[in-house]
């Protein structure tokens, strides 16, 4: 029997876990903040804005929201930026990616105050994660790792494939895998040979945002899979990047979505978030 992989359920276990967390930060007289800065209308931006609000506020982690149209300039972002770097009463920063093409995200990422950068997406950030020494973990890949152990998946000397090269996910998590000893491929669009590394893989993770690309033919009987793909398929209905119903039976071990890697990466956000808020007391 294929295990599925529930992402709803360690999300919860983790997220009950943090409000005895943040009741103790607000006994201390500190509410764990978080700043949220949207600028126009990605959908899975959308998405993960409308769940972390609901999840923050369950736990007691209070949110700011910032929203910018899809014509705002790169100064009014930075501005807003550069007060919530000092304010003492935010603790975690996240600007949600893509931004508009006038704005160059590289420059957004790099202003960000690093001690409050809960994406990891800071370059102080993502060198300190590649030198095996992370002060703040990117949320997506963290998750997976957290899903893997919790499902006793070991990646030491595994072979990881990994589908998809962004800073956000791809990047980062060859990063934390080598981190874990897995021995790492990385593929993408210009990748020549795809199916040839997917079918290797022991376990195969798929970032590429394109509705059910993985199929039953690029994948090896007994394979781990880990969809992070967030997309709408020709009827409106969430969908990954793998095609769940041909690879889940020859699979060993399948995250669905929804609810596999999504609730993993809100509940790798606000963990982070309280532990940067801890931090100010020593915790
Ligand atoms: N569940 C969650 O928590 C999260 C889900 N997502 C979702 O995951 C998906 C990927 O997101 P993100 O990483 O930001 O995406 P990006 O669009 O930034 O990157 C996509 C990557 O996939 C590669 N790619 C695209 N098409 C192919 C192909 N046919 N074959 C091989 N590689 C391909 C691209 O290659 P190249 O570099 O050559 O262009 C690129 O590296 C999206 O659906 C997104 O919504 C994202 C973040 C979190
Ligand atoms: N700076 C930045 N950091 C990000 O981590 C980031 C980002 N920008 N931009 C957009 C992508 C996308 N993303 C999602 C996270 C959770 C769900 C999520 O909660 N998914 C639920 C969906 C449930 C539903 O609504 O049906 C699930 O998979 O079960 C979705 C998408 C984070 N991203």
């Amino acid at each position: 029997m294929t295990e599925i992989i529930d992402g709803r359920a360690l999300s919860h276990k983790i997220r009950q876990q943090l409000k005895q967390r943040t009741v103790l930060l607000r006994a201390r007289g500190i509410i764990p903040a978080l700043a949220v800065i949207l600028v126009g209308s990605d959908n899975a931006s959308q998405i993960y804005v409308r769940n972390k609000h609901r999840a923050a506020a369950e736990i007691g982690l209070a949110t700011q929201d910032f929203k910018f149209p899809d014509t705002t300039t790169e100064e009014e972002l930075l501005e807003l930026i550069t007060k919530l770097n000092v304010d003492p009463k935010v603790h975690g920063i996240l600007v949600q990616l893509p931004l508009p093409p006038q704005i160059n995200a590289a420059k957004i990422t790099a202003a960000i105050n690093p001690i409050k950068d809960v994406d990891g997406f800071h370059p102080l950030n993502v060198g300190q994660l590649f030198l095996n020494d992370p002060q703040s973990l990117p949320c997506t890949p963290h998750g997976i790792m957290r899903l893997l152990a919790e499902h006793q998946i070991n990646v030491a000397g595994k072979h990881v494939v990994i589908v998809g090269r962004s800073n956000i996910v791809g990047r980062p998590m060859a990063a934390l895998l080598l981190n874990a000893d897995a021995t790492v491929t990385i593929t993408h669009s210009k990748t020549s040979n795809l199916r040839e590394l997917t079918q290797q893989a022991d376990i195969l993770i798929v970032a590429i945002g394109r509705a059910e690309f993985i199929k039953k033919a690029d994948v090896k009987p007994g394979v781990v899979v880990v969809d992070v793909g967030m997309n709408r398929n020709a009827a409106g209905k969430l969908v990954g990047d793998v095609d769940f119903t041909e690879v889940e039976p020859i699979a060993t071990a399948i995250t669905p979505v929804p609810g596999g890697v999504g609730p993993m990466t809100i509940a790798m956000l606000l963990e982070q978030t309280v532990r940067f808020a801890e931090r100010k007391i020593g915790g």
